[in-house]
């Protein structure tokens, strides 16, 4: 056992783990208290620790839900009508409640704990989203709740810091502020890998002075003298070698090896600067390999290094929005990841984080598997020149472009202002770079994790990114681009329907863009509409009505989309009028505003002919003999341009089976901890004959792409 004092920075209740393999450590709270952490690498107790970690229940998209929203949009709307008499509550500051007058009466109360100099961002304001990782300077409810108001859209928490009750806890406080406020946030959980090898913990951060010598070692002891940190690696002796260059801190600090020993790693400093406790470390030219592929423990089949019962399981526990995953390395990792994932029923993004050679040499492949990408320059910065960064940076962005997939660039953009109140001009201009690149979202790390000035940056962020895109959209070749061809993929079912998707989001963009719309509503269950759209970049915000929590939340991610939750209601007409007085009450619309409205409407019954209908059924795989699965007998609904009426779903028990379907995963959650599912709504088990196919095609409507353009 060996005693630690903790960084007294850090949140009360975070346990951080600490390298000291296979070692229990015991750390030292506020000079009282005592918390259990383990090693990084091996997560032993972590592991276990998890199974008593109560499962995140996201019973938000519950089917009985519906009759709840429709009583809090009556609610308020009746508020509304009131808001003139009784603007706010007297207990708060007038300044502060004029700043709230802007919110929906009934979330009022909740947001009167943010302080009087918050910066509230109308809604539609930014284009460019902001993704900010939480750490010890955010992770209180109510810096939480003002970083979300200021406009952070994703929270990213790094796994590599921290322990699980600290994530879970920042993950459940995060929830609760959005179930309260009219703030909409998505989750992204980074995990880490064990390839990437980090220093130890400082009470004081050492000041590495050039010339100096340095002391790397792998022995895991109470304390260390001067200038000496362990290294979470055992096997680190054996990589490296004299004449080495280490770097640190994204490669700020440089060290040259000038003596390996059988524990320590002698060195010289190269370049200057500051240690931060838990700093990933590397080595020019050279990688880690850390685990033997005979070690059932250490390497899983889906990613290098990561142990699967732990973060990646937790993050799906969790039901995040997104799962970042470090030195992606190809497309099989996305893959395996995805799988593991559909396996247990949830929807959560994934998140390729392009930082070394080898994502680099199959980036296509990976941004093609992927949900999204994020350009990791701290890490790609150490394994390509510094030059090269830039140049790979604008190619990444171009390809996910390509690719109609969101891209994360991400570090540095703010560094300064971890110390100091004002950026550096060129942080300024670096801001502005990505944002003329139309990348979907730039990352804050440090800035708001540990940063002295985390919500300052946020601002500093948002209103560059705003003056930029403003200038931006004021260039007569803002949307020339949108006359060159769509991509098209090689799997012919995609082909055909996201060919459709891909012209009605393109002329919905132009119609916008020439009107001078003030919006383009789009109408969609999953999202992929609403991300067509915001790939064709829009001069104008995108606002999409989607179903579920899941869905709406994962569109934080994506350029210029802000996500509505909306019960989609048999007729077509009824749900766009909800939509357009939901915005209504958020002061995106006034009267007389002209907007573009994307949507599916119902048509009549079709008429298609026997042959047809078995021809699709067969092809299947369906045979007399061979019944069908549900998920089977949608994809031939959607091949024929159909959609099946709720009495059907509800006759043949469709709903509730998609695997993909919010829903379904509510019942998985449900399962996991043991709640009758019955209320939920029961999955058919059985299968779908080409009689019953037949019957559900007769009671289907005829889906019709539409692109209205309307006056409000
Ligand atoms: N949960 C956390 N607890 C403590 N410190 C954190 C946390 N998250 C981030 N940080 C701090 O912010 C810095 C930048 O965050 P990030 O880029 O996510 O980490 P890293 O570069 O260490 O992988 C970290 O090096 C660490 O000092
Ligand atoms: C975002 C990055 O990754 P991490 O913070 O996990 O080191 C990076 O390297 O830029």
């Amino acid at each position: 056992m060996f005693l630690y004092s903790s960084t007294p920075s850090l949140c009360k209740g975070q346990e951080n783990a600490r390298f000291s393999s296979n070692k229990l450590c015991v750390r030292k709270y506020d000079n009282t208290l005592f918390r259990v952490s383990t090693f990084y690498g091996q997560r032993k107790l972590a592991l276990k620790s998890i199974n008593h970690v109560p499962i995140q229940m996201n019973l938000k998209d519950s089917a009985d839900e519906k009759e709840q929203i429709a009583a809090e949009d009556q609610a308020e709307a009746k508020q509304y009508q009131q808001l003139k008499e009784s603007p706010t509550d007297k207990a708060i500051s007038p300044t502060l409640a004029k700043k709230l007058e802007r919110l929906p009466p009934r979330f009022r109360k909740y947001c009167s704990v943010l302080p009087e100099d918050v910066n509230l961002i109308p809604l539609g304001t930014r284009a460019t989203k902001i993704v900010c990782t939480v750490g010890p300077s955010t992770c209180q409810p109510n810096q939480l709740l003002r970083l979300i108001a200021e406009g952070a859209d994703v929270l990213r928490l790094n796994m590599s810091h921290g322990d699980y009750t600290w994530h879970q806890s920042v993950i459940e406080n995060i929830r609760e502020i959005v179930t309260n406020s009219p703030f909409v946030v998505s989750v992204m959980v980074d995990i880490g890998s064990l390839d990437s090898v980090r220093i130890g913990e400082f009470t004081v951060e050492p000041k590495l002075e050039k010339n100096q010598r340095f002391v790397l070692t792998i022995r895991h002891e109470a304390s260390y003298p001067p200038f000496t940190t362990e290294v979470s690696y055992d096997g680190f002796v054996d990589v490296v070698s004299v004449g080495d260059l280490i770097q640190i801190e994204n490669g700020t600090v440089q060290l040259l090896v000038e003596q390996v020993t059988s524990t320590d790693v002698i060195c010289k400093v190269i370049e200057s600067g500051t240690l931060k406790s838990r700093s990933p470390i590397s080595i020019r030219g050279k990688s880690y390999v850390l685990h033997s592929p005979s070690d059932p423990n250490a390497c899983p089949p889906y990613m290098a290094g990561c142990n699967p019962n732990t973060d990646i399981e937790f993050a799906i526990r969790q039901r995040v929005e997104y799962i970042a995953l470090s030195f992606v390395e190809s497309a099989e990792q996305v893959n395996n990841l995805k799988s593991l994932i559909k396996e247990r029923n949830a929807n959560i993004g994934v998140v390729a984080k392009i930082e070394s050679k080898a994502g680099l040499e199959h980036l296509e492949e990976i941004v093609e598997a992927a949900d999204g990408i994020m350009v990791a320059r701290g890490d790609l910065g150490t394994a390509i020149p510094y030059e090269m960064v830039p140049v790979w940076q604008q190619r990444i962005v171009s390809l996910c472009q390509r690719y109609k997939k969101p891209c994360i660039v991400s570090t540095h953009f703010l560094e300064s202002m971890v110390q100091y109140p004002t950026p550096t001009r060129a942080e300024v201009t670096d801001i502005t770079e990505a944002v003329k690149q139309k990348t979907d979202a730039l990352m804050l790390t440090t800035e708001t994790a540990s940063g002295k000035y985390p919500f300052k940056a946020l601002q500093i962020m948002h209103s560059v990114a705003v003056r930029m895109e403003q200038k931006l959209k004021q260039d007569p070749l803002y949307d020339s681009f949108l006359h060159s061809s769509t991509r098209t993929t090689t799997d012919n079912e995609t082909v055909s329907v996201a060919t459709i998707a891909e012209n009605i989001a393109l002329s919905a963009t132009v119609l916008a863009n020439q009107r001078n719309a003030k919006a383009i509503l789009v109408f969609t269950q999953k999202g992929f509409m609403a991300s067509l759209v915001s790939s064709c970049r829009p001069k104008v915000p995108i606002y999409a009505f989607t179903a579920t929590p899941t869905s709406r939340n994962r569109l934080s991610l994506l350029y210029g989309v802000r996500g509505f939750r909306i019960v989609f209601s048999d007729d077509p007409e009824a749900t766009v009028q909800r939509a357009i007085q939901t915005l209504f009450l958020r002061e995106c619309l006034q009267s007389g505003d002209l907007i573009v409205v994307v949507a599916d409407i119902l048509g009549g019954s079709p008429i298609i002919s026997e042959e047809e209908i078995e021809s699709v059924f067969y092809s299947l795989g369906g045979s007399k003999e061979q019944q069908l699965p549900v998920s089977y007998i949608r994809r031939g609904l959607r091949q024929l341009g159909l959609k099946s009426s709720d009495a059907v779903e509800a006759e043949w028990n469709m709903r509730d089976v998609d695997l993909e379907d919010s829903s379904r995963e509510k019942i998985a959650i449900a399962e996991e901890e043991n709640i009758s599912n019955q209320k939920l709504g029961k999955q058919s088990l059985e299968g779908f004959t080409l009689d019953k196919f037949k019957a559900i095609v007769a009671n289907s409507s005829e889906i019709i792409h539409s692109i209205q353009l309307r006056i409000v």
